[in-house]
């Protein structure tokens, strides 16, 4: 691990100074258990070690690290300018490992709580304001008791990739979703084939998705549908951060797998997580091609990292 965290560009003379005065302030929130360091940095003067920020023993903790920078601050925000001006915020996302993810699900909801807690942006209940991130711009709607985020076009990927994981007997065959990042989702038939399963080890995906994937292992309600939306369990070991209590995106994906099996047909869902519930959508924008996510968001605590 490395023994400086973060650090400032030499161009913020100011910053830094600050910095070494008071270390680098912070706040931590989760959605649904997912939980993150949320860092304030809207012109981009910042240079951070995600991995360092997202550990639990030597540093902050979390399963990710999320930026708020300025989207014009950005190459990869400026990219998207070109198409919508309107993404004035980009979440800047990071797994625990440092690796970049291109979406969040969970993050981007808790991205929103946190731009308005910090006074970076005024969101009304009822609003949408888009956001930028790396697999797009997403729409974001504050609602009474959360948040619900647009996240695009989903794509059921062709092929049946064979997924192995320890507790699992044999190999199973996976389902590849993608909605905005990557997705294989096994689903199980007993809830004590999930509660077996041993995700300390990522899951072997096979052949070996070309940016690796997020594995969802999922279980269908008994009865699937109750008061026409379908419920399921699931678990999921996320690329760049290990088994986590709870992946927005993993959610989507694992409705939509299951939903995909079932005929396509059921196109409301909520999906029962380790760390609570959230409710996934198909049809968002009255576009059945487009899956919405939604679910609590929870700032947390706010404080001050000092560089070691
Ligand atoms: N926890 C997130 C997904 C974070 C990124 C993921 N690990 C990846 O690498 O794609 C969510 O709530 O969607």
């Amino acid at each position: 691990m490395s023994s400086a965290p973060l650090g400032t560009t030499a161009s913020t003379a100011s910053s830094a100074a600050d910095e070494r005065a008071t270390g680098l302030v912070f706040t931590k929130g989760h959605g649904t258990g997912n939980d993150f360091v949320l860092l304030s940095d809207p012109d981009g003067e910042l240079t951070f070690d995600a991995a360092a920020l997202a550990d639990r023993r030597f540093g902050i903790g979390g399963d990710g690290v999320i930026r708020a920078i300025r989207s014009e601050r950005l190459e990869e925000g400026r990219a998207l300018l070109a198409d919508d001006a309107t993404a004035t915020w980009f979440m800047d996302y990071r797994n625990a490992d440092g690796s970049i993810a291109e979406m969040c699900g969970n993050g981007i909801r808790v991205f929103g709580e946190y731009l308005v807690t910090a006074g970076l942006a005024d969101i009304a209940v009822g609003e949408t304001v888009p956001i930028g991130t790396r697999s797009g711009v997403r729409r974001l709607r504050r609602e009474m008791d959360g948040w619900a985020v647009d996240l695009g076009v989903f794509r059921v990927e062709e092929g049946e990739p064979t997924v192995a994981a320890d507790g699992l007997d044999v190999d199973r065959p996976g389902l590849g979703i993608d909605v905005g990042n990557p997705h294989v989702v096994v689903v199980l038939a007993e809830e004590s084939e999930l509660e077996a399963l041993d995700l300390h080890r990522a899951p072997q995906v096979s052949p070996i998705p070309p940016h690796g994937a997020n594995v969802e292992f999922v279980v269908p309600a008994e009865p699937l549908v109750q008061d026409g939306t379908g419920r399921i369990r699931m678990r999921v070991h996320e690329r760049g951060s290990g088994e986590t209590l709870s992946c927005g995106t993993g959610a989507a994906a694992a409705a939509l797998a299951v939903r995909h099996f079932a005929g396509d047909t059921i196109d409301r869902w909520l999906v029962d997580v380790p760390g609570g519930t959230v409710g996934v959508r198909v049809g968002a924008d009255g576009d059945a091609t487009r899956v919405e996510l939604s679910g609590p968001a929870e700032l947390v605590y706010t404080g001050s990292f000092t560089r070691g």
